[in-house]
């Protein structure tokens, strides 16, 4: 199949990132650092990025790596018990790293979308990590501005007797989710809106218009309450059928926000091959040939296909 050596790889590094965040979790009590927008970055992200980087790297030399981090906040004097702490979790998976490498790998994901690259969030939904919530480690290949390879890992996330799920999808080869070890594969699709436990929608426990994501919901016939949670998990929760819909409408305390397309890039492949559909808020394909940020289309919207034109006809009310 196509892809097969990128599929590989990238499930092999966010199953290493995956593991290093899981026990800097269990291990210490993750400590965040506020980055200069003021949003938090921890050890973990930085261990992550480091790990998932060098293995792309060292797999494919000339693919630029568009990632969240960057290792500024590492490179102080007065940063290096913390460049330490970051090196001896990355050792957990690639034992010979050393403190003067790190800086680097993480520097790595300081790449250009370019006609082809990957992209990475090495922690998504950082405060959800923080908190003991949901996280997911996000790695995409995207070409001539088509993801071509999306694997989530949430390591914390359970649907039925799994916990702990990778979500794998392969353009044109469909989508499966396993443990994360990549035991018990199991092809998923979207639920139709038939499935009247499933008829519900995702939002995040923050960050977008929660009052507006409830109406509109409401004007596509969803009567339950939405669950809340952190991260591209959201994605996975739709795309294996255990809600209908994903909301993340721009707030009007952040009326300049754009996307990023690390937040979105591995949950709109796993959606698609699922069966799902992705778009902005006014039905407009996401643009992931141009910049890291979208910055021609606002808001996402996520859903089993089936409703999606109920959901934008709503909007556009
Ligand atoms: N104002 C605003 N609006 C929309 N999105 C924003 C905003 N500010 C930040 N971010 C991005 O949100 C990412 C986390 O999304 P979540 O869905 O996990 O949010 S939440 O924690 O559940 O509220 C988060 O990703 P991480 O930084 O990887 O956690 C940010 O990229
Ligand atoms: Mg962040
Ligand atoms: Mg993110
Ligand atoms: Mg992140």
């Amino acid at each position: 199949m196509a892809y097969e050596k990128e599929k590989e790889i990238a499930i092999a590094a966010v199953q290493a990132a995956a593991t290093v965040c899981e026990k800097v979790r269990a291990e210490m009590v993750p400590e965040a650092i506020e980055k200069s927008d003021k949003s938090p970055v921890t050890v973990a992200d930085f261990g992550a990025q480091a790990i998932v980087c060098k293995m792309i790297k060292d797999a494919f030399p000339n693919d630029p790596i568009v990632g969240e981090e960057d290792a500024d906040d590492l490179k102080t004097p007065e940063m290096a018990s913390r460049l330490a702490q970051v090196t001896n979790y990355v050792k957990v998976v690639l034992p010979d790293a050393t403190d003067e490498q790190i800086p680097g790998w993480i520097d790595q994901g300081n790449g250009d979308v370019s006609p082809r690259y990957w992209t990475l969030d090495p922690i998504d939904g950082t405060k959800g990590f923080l908190r003991g919530d949901q996280y997911a480690v996000a790695l995409a290949m995207v070409e001539d501005g088509d993801i071509k390879v999306g694997v989530l890992g949430c390591p914390a996330l359970k649907l039925g007797d799994r916990s702990g799920i990778l979500f794998v999808a392969i353009r044109g080869g469909g989508a499966m989710m396993m443990n994360m070890d990549g035991s018990n594969p199991e092809k998923i699709s979207v639920t139709s809106s038939s499935d009247i436990p499933n008829f519900r929608f995702v939002e995040s426990v923050a960050h977008g218009d929660q009052d507006l994501h409830a109406r509109i919901a409401q004007a596509a016939g969803i009567t339950t309450d939405s669950i809340r949670m952190d991260s591209q998990a959201k994605y996975g929760a739709v795309a294996s059928g255990n809600a209908v819909l994903y909301l993340r409408l721009p707030s009007a305390k952040y009326p300049n926000y754009r996307e990023k397309i690390w937040d979105h890039a591995a949950g709109v492949l796993v959606i698609e091959e699922a069966g799902g559909k992705v778009t902005d808020m006014h039905g407009k394909t996401l643009d992931f040939s141009k910049e890291p940020r979208f910055v021609d289309t606002q808001g996402v919207i996520v859903s089993n296909g089936e409703i999606h034109d109920k959901v934008l006809a709503a909007l556009a009310n």
